[in-house]
């Protein structure tokens, strides 16, 4: 067959026959080309539409555009045509004309750079690798240091406003000469920007290699003419001093003359955590040097904009959508957004929002990994640096189809090669501009921390009313699989209430008594009957704490931490806010003074009660802190026990709870309880928590919350089966050859590689104690039954006639606080 091309002179010969698979030589060299394309026409001056890659393998060819598309492929009849094929050719294929203009290299096109837009025009800026760690004088300088440190903001000499000489001094990277090429037309001299030293002096070294990160991208240093980053060190590494330390470095240096790179900066923030950027400007510069403008309720926008004064502005994700049309007109230089993951759908209006805003040196902050959603990752990473990596069709083309083609079984030992080096080539162009560095930089600075697992017997109550639950209708329905109202999540709401307290329990039963939707069949079919289990005048405001396992655990707990640590405060956690309220009326009872912060705690109040219990004045013993509602990013450092009283199935809400307390500041060694009843749907959820991170590497991610988790039946049945006869049906599971009755820890040897799920592979991926613990780890942790004789813990001592089983592990048992 010919085309009818093939007939027009002057035009190079068409060589293209439909396309047939089988005919493709299996063994022969692929060749890569860059080249320009039209379609095919008579004219001698071609206009040429636009960059393709031409791709010849044996016979057949495929050509790409720029945005990774398929634009022709086929089979070349004249396979020796294709062959001799090289720079200046003209040929015709799949009814277009090309012309070869270079010829790709495999590695080139494997990693995607062909892909990008010049060849490569992303190249890195050299400065980011000659300069790289030059913390201490790294030149000699070009202007002697300024005798007069700290002098008045906004005065500019050619001297450094600090001594890049001195000891222990932290110099940023000097701009090399196509930076200066592209920013310094005035050709001022270079000055070299220098940390403060009154800051430096507390900055931990991850600190300081992150602030010269962030301003070697903001800076534009790192990634030619792109100014964003992302930093995703893991919670409690001190984000927000790596940013105060750039702002306040920036505000009053540059590299050019001395001149300030930035004037104003916008901090946003969730809601809560307003007041504590706030309160870490005033930690770490006081309240002379800058002056930051926290937008609440009495303090609005406007006056920041009316004031010269104010530098810093800081305001909360839901405050920025009220008050864009003023922010638009305010000329900001930097742009950061702390829990900056909340971006990652480039959909919602606070993206687009902040999107708007033209500010250029952006950065995100983020405790949650960014890696494993790729089209989240892709929203991450356009919002710092807007079209780094194309357009989202070309991204999805280039990068995202072939990284999620070779990682299905069934991928070629080709697609595996190339989605492997299009991962590759991702993490090392967005490498450049993102920053994770794991909880393991810090652990030596802080306290140890003492983690138990408690496995707490159930009342009689409890066990007479989960059997009951148990064999109702409803979860007889939900066993036989009629899933279509969702019945199996009500049964499994009551059981975890159960869990908590049967009074809560008998709560729901005595509200739906007299709700108007009591005609709700699941839920009537399943408390049928379980009223009368309960004494006929039993009361739900007297409750008495024998009716939970878990309650009476808690209070020996109280009691000894009191006893033993007179000085020592805990932070109670709960997921609901029932539960919290029960737990408040038993700290009432026992005479604890506490503070509460729940979702229903006015965003205004939060940092003030968050304030009140960390400081050493503070009369209360107890914070019960609702995790979902607002833990994130707070810092609960004045308490040093936390207990854990219900769980989650997202394992996210409860590592997030952990690192409020044993994180940077924490004085006392942390000790932790996480309460589950013996043989119950605690122990399942647990399970579940930690059985899947083996297989699924589960991430930190508080997004994800129960109504996305899918149960099979056989699931169901396992959840819905209380074990009365166990002590701890988690140890069961382990196959652990061990009784319980001493301490026990698994065979040590077998470390199990902690990986995680991510799209990216696992390359780049470091372990991390912040990652939810898989089976195999818990197995290493030292545990014993509650009838163990010697136990040397003398917290566990004071609990263990109402527990079963314990898990045990100590980090930094070695540091000296
Ligand atoms: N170098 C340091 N020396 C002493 N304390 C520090 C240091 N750096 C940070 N901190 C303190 O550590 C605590 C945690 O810091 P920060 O709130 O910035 O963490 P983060 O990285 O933002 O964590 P999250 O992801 O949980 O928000 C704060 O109380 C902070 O003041
Ligand atoms: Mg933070």
């Amino acid at each position: 067959m010919t085309s009818p091309m093939a007939q027009v002179h002057s035009a190079p010969k068409e060589i293209t026959v439909p396309k047939r698979q089988e005919e493709e030589e299996p063994d022969s060299l692929v060749k890569y080309f860059s080249v320009v394309w039209c379609k095919a026409s008579k004219k001698k001056h071609k206009k040429w539409e636009g960059d393709a890659v031409l791709i010849v393998k044996g016979k057949s060819f495929t050509l790409k555009d720029l945005e990774g598309k398929d634009i022709g492929r086929g089979l070349a009849y004249k396979f020796k045509e294709l062959e001799k094929i090289e720079e200046g050719h003209r040929v015709m294929i799949g009814g277009k004309e090309v012309e070869v203009m270079g010829i790709i290299s495999p590695d080139d096109f494997n990693s995607g750079r062909c892909f990008q837009l010049g060849g490569g025009s992303l190249a890195i800026s050299s400065s980011s690798q000659a300069a790289k760690k030059c913390f201490s004088n790294p030149f000699k300088s070009v202007c002697k240091p300024s005798s007069k440190e700290n002098r008045p903001n906004g005065f500019q000499d050619c001297k450094p406003r600090h001594d890049p000489h001195a000891q222990n001094s932290l110099v940023m990277s000097r701009p090399d000469n196509n930076h200066q090429w592209m920013f310094n037309k005035s050709c001022s001299p270079i000055v070299d920007v220098v940390i403060d030293p009154y800051l430096v002096y507390h900055l931990r070294p991850h600190q300081k290699e992150g602030i010269l990160f962030l301003y070697e991208c903001v800076m534009g240093m790192r990634v030619n003419g792109r100014c964003g980053a992302i930093l995703a060190d893991e919670m409690g590494l001190g984000k927000t001093l790596q940013c105060i330390s750039l702002i306040w470095t920036l505000q009053c240096q540059g590299p050019y003359g001395g001149k300030p790179v930035i004037k104003k900066t916008l901090i946003v923030t969730p809601g809560s955590l307003v007041n504590n950027w706030r309160k870490e400007f005033q930690k770490w510069l006081g309240s002379e040097r800058i002056k930051v403008f926290p937008v609440d309720q009495d303090h609005k926008v406007e006056e920041f904009i009316k004031s010269p004064f104010y530098s810093v502005l800081i305001i909360s994700y839901e405050m920025l959508l009220r008050s864009l049309d003023q922010i638009k007109n305010v000329k900001f230089d930097l742009l950061i957004c702390d829990e900056g993951h909340r971006l990652k759908n480039s959909a919602i209006k606070t993206t687009t929002a902040l999107i708007s805003l033209s500010c250029e040196k952006r950065i995100i902050l983020t405790g949650t990994p960014v890696q494993n959603d790729l089209q989240e990752f892709f929203a991450l990473i356009d919002f710092v640096n807007p079209g780094i990596l194309g357009s989202l069709s070309s991204y999805r083309k280039i990068y995202e189809e072939p990284i999620i083609l070779s990682r299905q079984p069934s991928a070629s030992e080709e697609e595996k090669e190339l989605g492997e080096k299009r991962a590759a080539e991702l993490t090392c162009l967005t490498g450049l501009f993102i920053l994770r560095r794991t909880q393991e930089v810090i652990n030596k600075y802080l306290p140890p921390k003492i983690e138990n697992v408690v496995f707490c017997r159930p009342g009689a109550l409890q066990i007479e009313l989960y059997r009951k639950l148990l064999n109702s209708q409803a979860v007889r329905f939900c066993l036989q699989g009629l899933l279509g109202n969702s019945p199996h999540l009500i049964c499994i709401g009551a059981l975890k209430k159960l869990c908590n307290h049967p009074c809560l329990l008998f709560n729901s039963i005595k509200g739906k008594e007299c709700s108007s939707t009591w005609d709700e069949n699941e839920e009537r079919s399943l408390y049928e009957g379980l009223v009368n289990v309960f004494p006929a005048d039993y009361n739900p405001l007297m409750f008495t704490e024998e009716e939970s396992g878990k309650l009476q655990v808690l209070l020996k707990l109280l009691a000894v931490i009191r006893e033993l640590r007179p000085t020592e405060k805990v932070v109670l956690v709960s997921n609901y806010t029932q539960t919290l309220n029960i737990l408040q009326e038993v700290c009432r009872r026992h005479g604890y003074a506490f503070t509460r912060l729940d979702g229903q705690t006015p965003v205004s109040q939060r940092q003030q009660i968050v304030d009140g219990f960390n400081s050493k004045y503070s009369s209360d013993f107890i914070f019960l802190l609702s995790s979902k509602a607002g833990g994130v990013g707070l810092n609960l450092i004045g308490g040093s026990h936390l207990i854990l009283y219900d769980i989650d199935w997202n394992p996210a809400t409860d590592i997030q709870a952990m690192s409020r307390l044993w994180r940077d500041g924490q004085k006392h060694p942390v000790h932790i309880y996480r309460l589950l009843t013996t043989g119950t749907i605690e122990e399942k959820i647990y399970q579940r928590q930690i059985s899947k991170q083996d297989l699924s590497g589960a991430v930190v991610d508080l997004t994800k919350t129960s109504e996305h988790i899918q149960f099979s039946v056989e699931e169901l049945k396992n959840l819905f089966t209380l074990h009365e006869s166990s002590h701890c049906v988690t140890h069961d599971l382990l196959d652990c050859e061990c009784t319980g009755d001493k301490d026990h820890t698994g065979d040590s040897l077998e470390k199990v590689p902690i990986s995680r799920n991510c799209q990216l592979g696992p390359h780049h991926q470091k372990s991390s104690s912040l990652k939810p613990l898989s089976m195999s780890q818990l197995k290493q942790w030292k545990h014993f039954s509650g009838d163990h004789l010697n136990l040397t813990d003398p917290f566990l001592e004071r609990i263990r006639e109402n527990v079963s089983f314990f898990f045990q592990n100590i980090t930094n048992q070695s540091t000296v606080i």
